[in-house]
């Protein structure tokens, strides 16, 4: 990262796991109160047992992870964890050694397993689980050895384990669906950074190519038109250097709002580069995509793009053509490129197809179409060419 770059926000850290260091500590915050809540339920039955010693506990266990949800809030995130741990291994090991290994207060050390796995440091991660496993072996080995403190009845038995077992259940679902959701959600972003144009939100070029690569095998099989569509904002450089970079960009924006706000259910929109978009239209001859682009040209033309109140008027140039049978992509691309240079040459704002797009048309410096132009407008009158 250069130096003059700003590093990023704690929140949006992503961690060795692939999770960012803000969605960790809302997971453990969330875990905190969860925890916080078994607490008053197990201290109901303790009271229900007759046993307020162990009630006891469990309201200071209750008030702990309290504590430490509050002191995530306040990012004393390190302290919290400390102070979580402790609560987790005292009560796993109270519970064990004075009510048995059949009580169940064991599982809760496994909790730890799904936060331990995402920390960033493999080292340390592995420090906690070898300590994880450590700390349940001397449980096992303590309980083993020695007989409970209270002998509770094998019903009483059965429903604190039990209970432990319902809780550990629910964090480790919590945990599953927190931890897969984010992938789920990081997954999206991926596909979104790798297949779209930030800018505009168009597919980018490797997308479009992708996905037209499709829409012609399918066109091919059903014998459909399809029309392909390259189109250039004018003069782009002199908004540029009249108007900054920022208004450029915004300019390059609206354009392409106006242009999705023509296109069809299937029609593909891509941002080709720079200040070029390219339309995919199914279903659709050089006829059509002609109308289609001159439409395009017309609401761009008519639709100044206002950054800052200003109005910034900008046009567009089109170039068409149909693909047809037989026609490679790259050909098709090459015609349609050729149709918006002529469209440069002639003027700009104005659209021009490709010549095997209409093939019952004349040669394309013989039809002119004359588009509305304002009484005493400078520029040349937008026409359509084929
Ligand atoms: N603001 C902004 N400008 C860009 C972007 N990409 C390319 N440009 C600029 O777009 C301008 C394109 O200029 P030219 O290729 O000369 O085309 P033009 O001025 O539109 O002229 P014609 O296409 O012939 O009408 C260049 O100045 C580029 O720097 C972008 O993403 N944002």
């Amino acid at each position: 990262m250069p130096p003059s770059s700003p590093s990023p926000a704690p929140t949006t850290r992503v961690m060795s796991g692939g999770m960012s260091r803000g969605a960790f500590w809302l997971m453990l915050r969330r875990l905190a109160l969860f925890a916080a809540s078994a607490e008053l339920v197990y201290l109901a039955v303790f009271l229900a047992l007759g046993m307020p010693a162990m009630a006891l506990a469990c309201a200071v266990g209750s008030a702990t992870y309290v504590v430490a949800y509050v002191l995530m809030g306040l990012r004393w995130n390190h302290t919290a964890v400390v102070l979580m741990w402790a609560e987790v291994l005292t009560q796993a090991g109270v519970c064990t050694v004075l009510l048995g290994w059949a009580s169940g207060g064991h599982y809760f050390l496994l909790v730890f397993l799904p936060a331990v796995a995402v920390s960033r440091s493999p080292r340390r991660a592995l420090a906690a689980l070898i300590f994880l496993l450590a700390a349940y072996l001397c449980l096992d080995v303590l309980a083993h050895r020695a007989a409970p403190a209270y002998a509770l009845s094998p019903a009483s038995l059965t429903t604190l384990r039990w209970l432990s077992i319902v809780v550990v259940f629910g964090m480790f679902t919590y945990t599953a669906r927190f931890y897969t959701r984010r992938v789920q959600d990081a997954e999206e972003q991926l596909y979104d950074m790798a297949t779209t144009d930030s800018l505009t939100g168009l597919w980018n070029r490797r997308q479009f190519l992708q996905l037209t690569h499709a829409e012609i095998d399918r066109a091919r099989r059903h014998g459909t038109p399809l029309a392909l569509v390259l189109a250039d904002i004018d003069h782009f450089k002199l908004v540029n250097d009249q108007h900054g970079h920022d208004t450029g960009d915004q300019v390059i924006r609206h354009v392409a709002g106006l242009m999705r706000g023509q296109a069809r259910g299937g029609d593909l929109m891509g941002r080709w580069g720079g200040e070029e978009f390219v339309a995919l239209l199914p279903m659709t001859d050089g006829t059509g995509a002609l109308e289609w682009s001159e439409r395009v040209r017309s609401r761009v033309e008519q639709t100044p793009c206002r950054p800052d109140g200003q109005a910034v008027e900008v046009t567009l140039s089109l170039g068409v053509c149909e693909l047809l049978a037989g026609q490679t992509l790259d050909h098709a691309f090459k015609n349609a490129d050729a149709a918006l240079y002529a469209a440069k040459n002639a003027g700009r704002n104005r659209v021009c197809v490709a010549p095997a797009a209409l093939p019952a048309q004349p040669p394309a410096a013989e039809v002119h179409r004359q588009a509305a132009a304002a009484p005493g407008d400078p520029r040349p009158a937008p026409s359509i060419a084929g």
